[in-house]
């Protein structure tokens, strides 16, 4: 039975003359049933009125250096579950191998493998009949190092470039929005300034599109960093989910940023992870107002707005009468309000830790202007440089994993009991903590991407 076929062992270096590739390195893993191929800025086209797709490929592992684009005519659509469990719809293509001296024809599935260690995966259908595995083994068929692929790939290499990075925002002149483009412009990248209002989408299960006003399609982007105004979370949210549907990275994606903009969720969420927070109250009748005073410790207390912002929405309530009369009025214009303690000891100080890829890059802490206990920027407050402690630090960093930020603002409040979190920022501003501790924090926000899409500079 066994043949004619040839053993390879649990990484091979195949080819595939027709995508162009002469050297990718697979994984064979023939607990997977499927073939897939690392492809990212996949774009459906049709040709002589049949499916085709194009798509880019860095055959070397962990690095962006070689760009090649391939095309193929597409044999399928087909729900393919990863070995993260979550299921995703690919593009499958035929092409031929070429290990060792072999060639045969074999069914690749298209998606972006920027996080798996290996460009491509060869699974047991396309191995049936011709091999078997030797998983005690490498290079079976021949070893081929660093210096050899790359000059196979030396005529086709791409001139080295940068990502195509697109900011979805609003306002180009805002400070954070100059410094993102700035700080990926100097990285050598291509920054795209994209105003969320001119963005549109086409909604399709084999061709999704993201369109600009004009009618540039914006499919060829590397990654995307989520700017979004308060006012525009909403149709902020989807277009981050379009692109992310797209296989085009999000810095924060758009759960995250959904979850944090709901400030009553989030408070729920991070208690339920243990974190600590003010004691705070939720009711939905005006009945319950004087039983929701009490239970966060009765005034002075902190009535919140929901959907506040720059400290618009925050009221300190002094006595228990001006408590009651807040929240009922109000809640007679149905606006959605949270009841907090109020911390004193803090002494209108909070801190701000900005946080990227699990580390707090830098913090300050922010002191509110005499007379006011609101230590927002935007209500006057001043910053400063601060060193925070271990445990803030980890508060913090705890607070933007349960969130599922990569990039986050997160307030802290120092009180009598430790330090409290007051709330996380999806789109946290840069001007007033770079001016304080002079980091570059857009850079940062660069490096993270980076990072994510093992880009290296020369
Ligand atoms: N429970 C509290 N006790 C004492 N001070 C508080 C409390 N909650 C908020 N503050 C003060 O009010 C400021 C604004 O509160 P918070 O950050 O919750 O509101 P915001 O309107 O969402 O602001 P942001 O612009 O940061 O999103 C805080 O930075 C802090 O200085
Ligand atoms: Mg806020
Ligand atoms: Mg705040």
């Amino acid at each position: 039975m066994s043949d004619n076929k040839f053993i390879i062992g649990s990484e091979e270096w195949c080819a595939f003359p027709a995508l162009g590739v002469p050297a990718i390195k697979a994984r064979v893993d023939s607990g997977a049933r499927t073939s897939s191929i690392h492809a990212v800025n996949i774009r459906p086209f049709k040709r002589e009125g049949e499916p085709w797709v194009s798509f880019e490929l860095h055959p070397i592992q962990n690095s962006r250096k070689i760009i090649l684009r391939c095309e193929s005519k597409v044999i399928d659509r087909r729900n393919i579950k990863s070995s993260n469990g979550e299921s995703e719809k690919r593009y499958v293509i035929a092409s031929v191998i070429q290990l060792g001296g072999h060639a045969w024809e074999v069914e690749l599935t298209l998606t972006n493998r920027d996080s798996m260690g290996y460009r491509m995966l060869l699974g047991r259908e396309a191995m049936s009949n011709k091999t078997l595995v030797d998983p005690s083994e490498s290079f079976c068929l021949g070893e081929q190092n660093d210096v050899e692929v790359e000059q196979l790939y030396g005529v086709k290499t791409a001139k080295k470039s940068g990502l195509k990075i697109g900011l979805l925002a609003s306002n180009p002149d805002l400070y954070s929005n100059r410094r993102i483009i700035e700080a990926g412009e100097q990285r050598g990248h291509e920054m795209v300034f994209l105003n969320i209002k001119q963005c549109y989408l086409k909604l399709d299960a084999s061709e999704p599109e993201v369109h600009y006003r004009g009618g540039r399609i914006l499919n060829d982007l590397d990654a995307v960093i989520p700017r979004i105004r308060p006012s525009m979370t909403f149709y902020g949210c989807a277009l981050t989910r379009h692109f992310e549907s797209l296989n085009i990275m999000a810095l924060n994606t758009s759960d995250a940023i959904t979850r944090s903009r709901d400030k009553l969720f989030s408070l729920q969420l991070l208690q339920k992870n243990n974190l600590d927070i003010p004691t705070s109250g939720f009711a939905n009748s005006p009945v319950d107002t004087k039983d929701l005073i009490d239970m966060v410790g009765g005034a002075p207390l902190i009535v919140k707005l929901l959907e506040g912002t720059q400290g618009k929405g925050v009221v300190l309530a002094e006595t228990t009468k001006a408590a009651e009369s807040v929240i009922n009025a109000f809640k007679s214009l149905h606006v959605n309000l949270l009841v907090q303690e109020f911390i004193k000891e803090a002494q209108g100080k909070d801190l701000r830790c900005f946080v990227i890829d699990g580390k707090v890059v830098a913090s300050i802490e922010r002191t509110a202007a005499p007379g006011e206990f609101r230590a927002n920027i935007h209500q006057g407050g001043s910053a400063s440089i601060v060193s925070v402690s271990a445990a803030e630090k980890q508060l913090a960093l705890k607070a933007a994993k349960t969130m599922g930020l990569r990039v986050a603002g997160v307030d802290i409040i120092r009180s009598s009991r430790g330090p409290l979190l007051l709330e996380i920022n999806s789109s946290p501003g840069l001007e007033g903590i770079e001016s304080a501790t002079g980091i570059d924090i857009a850079g940062a926000m660069i490096e993270s991407i980076e990072k994510k899409l093992g880009w290296k500079a020369e």
